[in-house]
């Protein structure tokens, strides 16, 4: 950790603070990867069908409109937009290489 010149050493109850604080992030993101296997699980079953019924992976219009809405969602919760939209383009890729490896797999 970076210490600045002049800066108090923490106490012993804000290092307490601080160790609850990352155990409460640790539990944030063992929900997170919770909430992303159920996402890819989801992601994967529509997979399924677009190969049944010969649909292409890729559905840009239904990952413009999932980020838009991500994006006005993040920031009605005071979220930066840009960012969020970029965290989910990168979960959309995901989902896709996960249905593909699912056509490719047989
Ligand atoms: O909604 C779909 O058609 C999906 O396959 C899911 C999903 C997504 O991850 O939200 C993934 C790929 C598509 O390009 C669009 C959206």
């Amino acid at each position: 950790m970076h210490t600045s010149p002049g800066a108090n050493q923490p106490t012993h109850e804000e290092l307490q603070q601080l160790q609850q604080l990352r155990l409460d992030i640790d539990g944030v993101d063992d929900e997170i990867l919770t909430a992303l296997v159920r996402r890819l699980s989801l992601a994967r079953a529509i997979g399924e069908i677009k190969q049944r019924t010969g649909q292409p992976v890729l559905d840009p219009a239904r990952e413009a409109s999932v980020v838009t809405r991500a994006a006005a969602r993040a920031r009605d919760a005071g979220l930066p937009e840009q960012e969020m939209r970029a965290l989910y383009w990168q979960l959309m890729a995901l989902a896709r290489r996960a249905q593909l490896r699912d056509v490719t797999s047989g």
